[in-house]
């Protein structure tokens, strides 16, 4: 199905195509019944870890990472990590800083390669078919680099540009979503004297400016302040609710809480739990099992030094 249309309060979803299910480079190796991959939880399943890359994919599935290993000489960044995203879905992957969602989301992207393991857009490997695959991808990546010296609206065009769209359908599109983020004064300054919100801001506007059927959102609320977060939000929601994917690092769960349906918690590179968010929780508050999960909370010791300073 393609949709005509459907507007995201000025965002135009117009041609994004929802649910063209590719079924050919799947090879089902057992039942749906037998196993649901998009559940999880730490030492319930360590058998999967050694799953090939050809698991069942559910019909729905967009993303799916199997075996997924990353090491930056003796730092073991991703250690094994396996989830599934279902196609309007809105998932939230969350973990203590060096956890490894950074490193995880850049392999889903094509930017940092495996050592180990496949991940499937749309039943494309990323690293065997990646035009393919990149095509259905919107990316924020992490450390925004960006071409600054081009002004706002020079670098959305410059991104639907690239992504093959005609100039009259990226001017449309670039009014629409700077408008929708808020930005469409600063268009023609520079992205060199934008503020940190308003550069995510931009950013975020240049990965869905092709109408992606994915969003991969590395920290998308970072800087950005909570009228915006709440507008960025309702446009994410909106998206998903039109048959797009939403896939978000976040330190905010009050966030995920709220707006995400599944979430993995990652911890030193392995899901330690994901599923639903209602699974995940497990009757307490994200922050709670997150912190649990993590290891608990810390007591600070020492530092005398800091505190006698101040008598
Ligand atoms: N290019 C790199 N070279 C060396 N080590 C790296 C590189 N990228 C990541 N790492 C290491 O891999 C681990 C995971 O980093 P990653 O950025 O994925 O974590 P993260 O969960 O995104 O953290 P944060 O919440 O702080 O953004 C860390 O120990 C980090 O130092």
């Amino acid at each position: 199905m393609i949709i005509e249309e459907a507007n995201l309060d000025g965002v135009n979803l117009d041609g994004v195509i929802l649910d063209e299910v590719i079924v050919d480079e799947i090879v089902v190796v057992e039942s749906a019944e037998d196993h649901d991959p998009s559940t999880h939880d730490a030492g319930q399943d360590d058998a999967a870890a050694d799953e090939s890359a050809t698991r069942e994919l559910a019909a729905d599935t967009v993303l799916s990472l199997s075996g997924l290993v990353k090491k930056f000489g003796s730092v073991i960044a991703v250690d094994g990590v396996d989830l599934e995203v279902r196609r309007g879905g809105f998932y939230g992957i969350v973990g203590p800083n060096g956890a490894g969602k950074t490193t995880t989301l850049s392999m889903i992207t094509g930017l940092v390669r495996p050592d180990e393991g496949v991940v499937l857009v749309n039943g494309h490997d990323v690293w065997k078919d990646p035009v393919e695959a990149k095509r259905i991808i919107g990316v924020l990546p992490d450390k925004l680099r960006l071409f600054e010296r081009l002004t706002g609206r020079q670098l959305l065009q410059y991104s639907g540009s690239l992504r093959g769209l005609k100039g009259q359908v990226v001017r449309e599109r670039t009014d629409e979503l700077a408008e929708a983020f808020g930005i469409h004064d600063a268009l023609n300054r520079l992205v060199s004297d934008y503020s940190a919100g308003m550069t995510k801001k931009v950013a975020l506007a240049a990965s869905m400016i092709h109408s992606p059927r994915l969003l991969v959102l590395d920290e998308p609320f970072e800087s950005v302040d909570p009228v915006s977060a709440d507008t960025v939000t309702e446009i994410l929601q909106k998206y998903v609710s039109a048959g797009g994917t939403v896939v978000l690092s976040s330190h905010s769960m009050d966030m995920i809480e709220r707006v995400c349906d599944g979430v993995a918690i990652i911890v030193h590179g392995r899901v330690l739990s994901s599923g639903t968010v209602d699974h995940v929780r497990n009757g307490s508050t994200l922050e709670d099992r997150f912190i649990e999960l993590a290891g608990g909370h810390k007591a600070v010791e020492g530092m005398e030094w800091l505190l006698s300073s101040l008598d």
